[in-house]
Parts: structure tokens; sequence; C-alpha cells
């Protein structure tokens, strides 16, 4: 069977001027029929992607406009129901960060004595966002509505000012995590600056101005030896970028108190731990990898001396939070503009005796029955510090703050909510 390359090509010698010629001919032909035959698939492929293109924009338009998360007569009224005060006398809050450990806790502390509250979060993925969906399914049954949405959102921001005049701001979405600022600086600053001077912005311009109380850290401590932290101490030598954006949002916050009269108090919390607390921290993992028979890492800072911590249990944070929020006095200004002083204050929100991280270990062997495989090695320069002590007597004296459960009560009951949320007798599930 002769090729195609023989059939246009034939090699007779004396035939091959004519009939290459003819031959070219044809080719010329079919090749100008398959060209415009191409042309015209092509032009027709083009129509159709184009069209494709334009179909899936509409498509997206309309489902986020269909989807929008937020927006619309019913959500308005949500959140107008979710904002309701049920005590005289109470507030209505605005909690940003409200799918977070603290957040929850806040919102629910909040809700329970019959203040309005409104949640704000973006679920973002730096933990399992499915502990943040089940904290937030908590926070619905309990009628308190959680918005998902971005601090950096300004226009939704401005819209839950609209529908409701928030007395307070409880100001606690952040990027936490001391060491994962090495991994991913952005989100810190997208987070912890970005979006609060969003926030602050959307509050000077609120008529009332809400009090604001947000979440500040022990880590603007720094590399500081002078122990206990006290609220007056130099807060200069951060150890990593997280602290640095703390220490920042404290400048930040003081900008806004004394240009626009916002009421301002910052709350420096010491390593809160609890049930439905945050994955990415030391007890959390710990408690995860005893259970699943893998080694922990406990780091050792320089000379062989050990890490220490002001371990603060969720519940005396949260009632921290009650005592700062009662307290806050009003912000001043109006339409953007201050009318007079308003307070701004910082709060140490800590336990004050700090437990060595290798002890923090033996609680967790002693509640969990497990011994855990210890992987002891010298702290990597990554952020963080060798100790953190609180002074509190400052929040003592201003609300009465006064933290009650120890290390090994908290753990106990962190323990039990671990164990009943990823399943007693079911070790796959732990994760
Ligand atoms: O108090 C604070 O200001 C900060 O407390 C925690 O930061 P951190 O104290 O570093 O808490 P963990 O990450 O739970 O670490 C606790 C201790 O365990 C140590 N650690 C951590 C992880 C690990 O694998 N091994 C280990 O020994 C750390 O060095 C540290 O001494 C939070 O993660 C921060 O968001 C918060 O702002």
């Amino acid at each position: 069977m002769p090729s195609l390359e023989d059939e246009l090509f034939p090699s007779t010698p004396g035939k091959f001027k004519v009939d290459r010629a003819h031959n070219m001919n044809r080719q010329f032909h079919r090749c100008f029929a398959s060209t415009s035959t191409m042309f015209l698939w092509a032009l027709f492929l083009i129509a159709l992607t184009a069209s494709y293109l334009s179909f899936q924009s509409f498509v997206d338009s309309g489902s986020r406009y269909f989807s929008a998360s937020w927006g619309g007569i019913q959500w308005e009224k949500q959140v107008r129901n979710s904002a309701q005060i049920h005590r005289s006398g109470g507030m209505s809050v605005l909690v940003t960060g409200a799918a977070g450990f603290v957040g929850t806790h806040v919102s629910l502390a909040l809700k329970k004595r019959g203040d309005g509250v409104v949640g704000l979060d973006n679920f973002n993925n730096y933990y399992d966002p499915s502990l943040k969906k089940a904290r937030k399914s908590l926070l619905n049954s309990h009628g308190i509505l959680v918005v998902e949405g971005d601090l950096n959102d300004a226009k939704l921001l401005a819209k839950l000012f609209d529908v409701v005049a928030f007395t307070h701001v409880m100001h606690l979405a952040a990027q936490a995590g001391v060491r994962y600022a090495m991994e991913n600086p952005n989100s810190y600053v997208h987070s912890n600056i970005a979006g609060l001077v969003t926030l602050l912005e959307i509050c000077k311009s609120a008529n009332p101005q809400p009090a604001v109380v947000w979440a500040s850290s022990s880590s603007v401590y720094g590399l500081n030896e002078k122990v206990p932290f006290s609220e007056a101490d130099r807060t200069d030598q951060p150890a990593s970028l997280y602290a640095a954006t703390k220490k920042a949002g404290e400048e930040i916050t003081h900008t806004y108190n004394h240009i626009y009269g916002l009421s301002i108090t910052g709350l420096r919390f010491f390593t809160v731990y609890g049930p439905w607390g945050r994955p990415d921290m030391a007890y959390f993992s710990f408690t995860r990898n005893i259970l699943q028979g893998k080694p922990i890492t406990i780091y050792r800072g320089k000379n062989r001396v050990d890490l220490a911590r002001d371990f603060t249990y969720i519940d005396d944070i949260v009632k921290g939070c009650l005592g700062s929020l009662d307290t806050s006095g009003k912000s001043t200004g109006s339409g953007g503009k201050k009318k007079g002083n308003a307070p701004y204050r910082i709060f140490n929100l800590g336990n004050t005796s700090p437990v060595k991280v290798p002890e923090l270990v033996n609680i967790l062997e002693r509640h969990l029955k497990v011994k855990a495989k210890r992987n002891i090695v010298d702290m990597p320069g990554n952020g963080d510090v060798p100790f953190t002590h609180a002074n509190i007597s400052l929040a003592q004296r201003e609300f009465g703050y006064k933290p009650s459960t120890d290390l090994q009560t908290g753990l106990k009951k962190f323990v039990r909510w671990y164990l009943s949320y990823y399943g007693y007798n079911n070790r796959k599930g732990l994760q």
C-alpha cells in the first residue's frame, strides 16, 4: 500500500515534474481546503471557549451573589436577633475570631449572662477548620450567629455596624502561633496589622463608637529577664514576628485612642489552654501524639534549662475578658472626631505560677495514663522565649481578676474534653 508520501511525490522521474506540479496543485487545493476547514474549526473553538468563559463568569458571579455568606434582609434579621440584649444594662458585642478558641468561650459566656453577641470569623485553615466549624455549631446552638468573613473586608464590617449599634468589640481574631511566623510572615501582617487597622477604622467612624477590648500577647515581653512581667516593663525586644505584630497592635490602638477617642483595652494573654483549644499549641499536640504513641519534641533552653510558661486556664481568661468589657468605659468620639480623652488600658491576664514544659508533660501522662516518648532538643532559634510569668496586680485592682485553676486541674478538664471530642475508645479518630 503506497504511503501518503508516495502518493504525493511518486518516484517516476519522467512524470515527476508534471505529476509533482499536478500533485502540488491538488495538494494546494487540499491544503487550502483543510486550512479553511481548520480556520473555521478554530473560529468555532474560539467562539465556544469565549461563550464557555462568559457563561462560567456569569455562573461564578451568580453563585457569589446567591451563596454570599452575608447580606440580605434575612441575614440582617439574624444579625439583629443575635445581637439582642437580654438583661438590663447589657451590651451588644461584636466578637471577632468567634470560632477561635478564646472567641468561642467568651461568646458563650456573654450570651449566657444576657448580652447580645455577633461573631465574625474567616475560618482560615491555619489549623483544622472542622474544629472551628464544630465551635460554630456550638455557638449557633446557643443562638449566636457567626458571620463568615475576613477582618480586612471593610464593607462587611461597615454593614455589621449599620445593622447593629455595637456597644463593644471583643477583638480576638488574629494570626496566632509564635513559631509559624517564620513560615508565613505575611499572614501575621494581614490579620494582626492590616486587619486590625481595618477594624479600628470602622470603629472610629461608627456612631456611637464602641469600646474595643482586644487580644495582645505575653510574647510582647520578648527577651525580658525581669520577672514577673509587669505592664510597665519594656516591650521593645520581641523574639518573633508574631510578638512584633502584637506590639505593633498596642501602638496602633494607642493612636486610635489618642486621635479618635476610642476606648481601648489590650489584654496580654499568657499561653491560654483548655477544652476546645488550639491544636497547634504544645499541650494539645502533645496530647495527640502521646495517645497515638508518637514521640513529642520538648525544647530546652540555653545551658539545658527547661522552658517554662505561665499557662492560664480558659475560664480564667474569660473572666478577665468580661471584666475588661465591663470596665472599659466609653469611647468619646463621634463622626470620627474625639470629644475628650477615652480610657487606654493594658492588662496582663496570666496565672502567676509558671510551670516547666517537662512538668506539663508529666501531668498529661498522669491524666492520659500513657507514657510520653520524649525527644528533648535544644530550642531552635524560631521565636520562642525561655519563660513567661505574669504580674496580674493591675487586672486584680481594676476588675478583681483572680485566676483560680491550676495546670493540674485545667489539664484534667482539657483531657476529658479531648477524649470525648475525638472519641475515647476510637484512637483512629484522634488526629
Ligand atoms: O502567651 C502567649 O502570648 C502565646 O502563647 C502561646 O505561645 P507559646 O507560649 O509558645 O505556646 P505553645 O506553642 O503551646 O508552647 C508552650 C511551650 O512548649 C514548648 N514547645 C512547643 C512545641 C513543641 O513541639 N515543643 C515544645 O517544647 C514551647 O517552646 C513553649 O515553651 C500561643 O501559641 C500564642 O498564640 C500566644 O500569644
